[in-house]
């Protein structure tokens, strides 16, 4: 795909739907969906990517429209449940009802104090049981030395963390924190272009990689990383929708090896979809798919935002494009 040709697809739909919870400080998430022969793919970068930085995204959705993705070695992927920064109540309760045996709890939650996140890890393994796994996500919050206290604080508060998703921002911090801590660290800020994954292993980083097809420009691109970097790699949304997710699935289906339970339960996330038949966990996993799912014309009509969101999104695309070809 050297370049974009908006004449090569066969349909762009703008979409925009709700947020069950305050995510990321996302309330609504919006992006492209586009067809093409070989299907739906997604474009969906965060609005605060510029242009530049939107261009994998852009060859992601362009993989999906264009192209089959590769075998999978495994049929079913286990995932996570995604707790938010919410009360202890309310994480317990979507522990309770996930019907998964790992959780991710958002931690460090700007303006919230850190006793919060010990109650809500608390609640969590309480939901969850002795044997399900915990992992906590700072998203790049902490510096070295709050990182490590916290953490400590963490697992304890937990009963054991299973990882710690990037603590702090840089790839130096995560060493510093990772050679003072005995809970595994994860990156997942620290990768998102091509070349990241190897810099995060050289400096002895991560225990974990947190890989993302979206990001990362395609499932093809995502498992040529998750090949360079030689960590065991987990799998997680970009809280796309059902579209963009099966593209996730579709690299958690192909990774060589899968340690770890992916993050890719995040329709829940979501207030509603585009596609009738929603990719969503059963008792814990989900089904790897062969093909990205349809949208249904209703759905997408009812996700269709007043016409300046299009404008600018159209406009997006045009310029994301632009760049691609360049
Ligand atoms: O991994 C998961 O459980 C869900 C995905 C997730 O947390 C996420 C989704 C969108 C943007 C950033 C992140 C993140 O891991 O920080
Ligand atoms: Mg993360």
């Amino acid at each position: 795909m050297a370049s974009f040709d908006p004449a090569a697809l066969d349909a762009v739909r703008v979409y925009a739907l709700p947020m069950r919870n305050r995510f990321r400080g996302i309330t609504v998430r919006r992006g492209v969906l586009m067809s093409g022969p070989a299907g739906w793919g997604e474009f969906c970068p965060f609005e605060d990517y510029d242009d530049a930085g939107a261009v994998p995204w852009l060859r992601a959705a362009l993989e999906a429209c264009h192209e089959r993705w590769p075998e999978p070695v495994r049929e079913r992927i286990p995932v996570n449940c995604t707790v938010p920064a919410v009360s202890a109540e309310k994480a317990q309760q979507i522990v309770a009802g996930s019907g998964c045996r790992t959780a991710k709890v958002k931690v460090a939650d700007p303006g919230q104090p850190a006793a919060d996140d010990l109650e809500r890890v608390a609640a969590v393994r309480d939901a969850l049981g002795p044997d399900g796994a915990i992992r906590v996500d700072a998203n790049a919050a902490w510096d070295v030395d709050t990182a490590i206290e916290r953490i400590r604080e963490l697992d304890k508060a937990a009963g054991g963390l299973e990882y710690a998703e990037q603590p702090c921002p840089s790839v130096e911090e995560l060493a510093a924190v990772r050679r003072k801590v005995d809970v595994r660290i994860a990156a997942d800020e620290s990768i998102r272009r091509a070349e990241d994954p190897l810099r995060v292993a050289v400096a002895g980083a991560a225990d974990v990689a947190i890989i993302k097809a979206t990001p990362l420009g395609g499932v093809r691109r995502a498992l040529q990383v998750a090949e360079a970097c030689g960590l065991p790699c987990v799998v997680s949304s970009a809280v796309e929708t059902s579209v963009g997710l099966s593209a996730q699935l579709a690299l958690a289906g192909a990774l060589p090896e899968l340690p770890f339970a992916c993050g890719l339960g995040t329709m829940a996330l979501l207030d509603g979809d585009v596609v009738a038949d929603s990719l969503l966990p059963e008792q814990g996993s989900m089904s790897v798919p062969t093909a990205p799912p349809e949208p249904d014309p209703a759905l997408v009509a009812a996700a269709t935002p007043p016409a300046d969101v299009q404008r600018w999104w159209l406009d997006r695309l045009g310029r994301v494009g632009t760049l691609l070809g360049a």
